[in-house]
């Protein structure tokens, strides 16, 4: 019987909800139709539920997929894919050059905001042009490469932290190698930020500086960064809460803005050497040079104060933190392997031969003695241009590169007018017409599995597949020795300069690495030391300890994370002579 006393009109309940259920089932037909027919991506490719629904990529986030499983999508679908109702994803050079290179793209905000401190934007985090250029130009020269090479051979600074890698592994020589880079990459780039004295000394056995480095790294951020990337606004309504909360206790207690605003340990040891540079007026550093700009007032495009000074500084520091160490790690692993055996051959002769022991010359006896404060600039440069350790880390950056992640960017407003669809206000991207406010992204992930890094395309699995790990690609003729003809030397330089150009380990364009020369170098310098002198072995069933065993259980904003699993801990065995 119809309960007619809530209904006065006379209309029963059920109707009340039929009429919710269809008009809830429109609604949803609606969504799937105009989804996939009606919508301004429509015609991209993709399946059809991402054209429905963002909970398929959000559910392949979730998953720890979300990489992996865009790459199966392009497998499937092409060098263009369509993976939410508001989101492309694109696989090709010239996408890259339309979306990285024009400083109309911004970056799309939800990701990037996760690294602010303080509350202030940095390079890293500015999504517009008006708001990076300014911050971006303020670093930017300390990080080029002519600074970077003066700064080392003026001053030794990656060299002396190199030499505490060397004690550190003569200390113990079964090494958890993870820990290990990590706090080498560490050491230098604070080194760089603010100064040798000031730097963090991980690797010289201060605890403090250890504890503070691991405990950044045990924080469980993974779930964090997804619901930033997923759940923009309910995360900034927390944040907002949280924001207001703070200052409303900050003001209560007549505490300090600084104290509450502290939210890791890292985050306070980088204001503390700030103030510290500030205060000693450290001109020569990264830290010195901001706290100058910040001291001189405002410059003609932007205003530089503290807090803005030390988000800038915690961004590079944390950007060069685990990216050169996580790297250093792979290739460190890789190369401890029994089948890279001939890969540790190769290097360590090619540095005999670039730096024989008995030759004094220009290098002082480095690698093979450590007694010396600083690198002659010829020496640095020799070490930059060694072929075979050139093409090691080529190889570790193609195949296991440290962002292998989507880098978002919003396709920015315009003019243009589709000429199928009649669609305008959008870009056109890899042949398709793309509607303002589109989030678009490549992945390094899958630039790099493109066909062009493979020796034999049609075998699958073969040792010059895509997959695989070998460095002799990046060599003329794979590396063997033998007469080319001109036109065949004139193929293999072009194989060679079409991968380096797909080579997007540090981005492109004017948001690209501004740290990747320094990376380099310390890289190199250090592979140097390390494999002129030791062979390094995996070690199974070490029964070593692992206090920090990241490889297994680490959370990161990272979704591919080679070697997964392992124990990570190499030995380190001298060569006999
Ligand atoms: C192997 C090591 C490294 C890799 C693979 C790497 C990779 C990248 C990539 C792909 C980007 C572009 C991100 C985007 O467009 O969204 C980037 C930006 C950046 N990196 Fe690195 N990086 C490395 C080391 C470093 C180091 C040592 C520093 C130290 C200063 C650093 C500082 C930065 C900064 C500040 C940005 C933002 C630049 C801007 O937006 O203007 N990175 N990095």
């Amino acid at each position: 019987m119809t309960d007619s006393k809530y209904f006065p009109n006379g209309i029963a309940n059920k109707e009340y909800l039929t009429a919710a259920i269809c008009a809830f089932a429109t609604l949803v037909v609606w969504k799937v139709i105009s989804g996939i027919f009606f919508s301004p991506l429509s015609h991209i490719p993709g399946p059809p539920v991402t054209a429905i629904t963002p909970h398929y990529i959000n559910f392949l986030s979730a998953l720890n997929r979300r990489t992996v499983g865009t790459y199966a999508l392009h497998k499937r679908y092409g060098p263009i894919v369509r993976i939410s109702p508001t989101e492309v994803s694109v696989l090709s050079p010239q996408a890259i050059k339309e979306v990285y290179s024009s400083p109309h793209y911004t970056k799309y905000t939800p990701l990037y905001s996760i690294f602010t401190h303080f509350g202030a934007q940095n390079a890293f985090t500015s999504c517009t042009r008006e708001e990076h250029g300014w911050r971006r130009k303020a670093v930017s020269e300390t990080y080029s490469l002519s600074f970077v090479l003066r700064d080392e051979a003026a001053t030794g600074k990656v060299l002396k932290v190199v030499k505490d890698y060397l004690s550190f592994v003569e200390s113990d020589r079964r090494v958890d190698i993870y820990n290990a880079n990590t706090f080498y990459a560490t050491d230098v780039v604070t080194g760089k930020i603010f100064g040798l004295e000031a730097s963090m000394k991980t690797l010289a056995g201060n605890e403090a500086h250890r504890e503070i480095v691991l405990g950044h790294y045990s924080r469980t951020r993974r779930t964090q960064v997804w619901m930033y990337i997923e759940f923009p606004l309910i995360m900034n309504v927390f944040e907002w809460f949280a924001f207001y909360t703070g200052r409303m206790w900050s003001w209560a207690c007549g505490e300090e803005i600084e104290d509450w605003e502290m939210v890791s340990q890292i985050q306070k040891w980088g204001w503390d050497a700030y103030m510290d540079a500030k205060s000693n007026s450290r001109d020569g550093t990264v830290a010195g040079r901001l706290a100058r700009l910040v001291q001189e007032g405002s410059n003609t495009e932007g205003v530089w104060n503290d807090r803005g000074a030390v988000s800038e500084v915690m961004d590079q520091m944390l950007a060069g933190m685990d990216t050169t160490g996580d790297t250093l790690s792979f290739l460190m692993y890789q190369l401890s392997l029994p089948e890279s055996r001939n890969v540790q051959k190769r290097l360590h002769s090619e540095l005999l031969d670039a730096f024989p022991k008995s030759a004094e010359a220009s290098s002082y006896g480095w690698p093979h003695t450590m007694d010396i404060p600083t690198l002659p600039h010829e020496t640095i440069l020799k070490v930059l241009n060694l072929p075979y350790l050139d093409a090691v880390l080529k190889e570790t950056l193609r195949l296991y590169t440290a962002i292998p992640i989507t880098l978002p960017r919003v396709v920015p407003p315009s003019t243009t007018t589709d000429k199928i669809s009649g669609h305008r206000n959008g870009r056109i991207v890899e042949g398709h017409f793309i509607p303002a406010g589109t989030t678009v992204g490549t992945l390094a992930y899958g630039i790099h599995r493109d066909e062009v890094f493979s020796l034999e395309p049609e075998q699958k699995g073969s040792p010059g597949g895509v997959d695989s790990f070998l460095p002799e690609r990046w060599l003329i003729n794979g590396g063997v020795e033998g007469e080319l003809t001109p036109d065949e030397l004139a193929q293999e330089k072009q194989r060679i300069r079409t991968m380096e150009a797909r080579l997007w380990a540090f981005g492109s364009g004017g948001r690209n690495c501004v740290g990747r020369h320094l990376s380099i170098l310390e890289m190199k310098l250090l592979l140097v030391t390390i494999y002129s002198r030791y062979q390094t072995q995996v070690t199974p069933n070490s029964g070593v300890k692992i206090t920090h065993n990241r490889w297994n259980e680490r959370r990161t904003f990272r979704d591919v994370l080679p070697f997964r699993g392992v124990d990570g801990i190499v030995t380190f065995t001298p060569y006999e002579n």
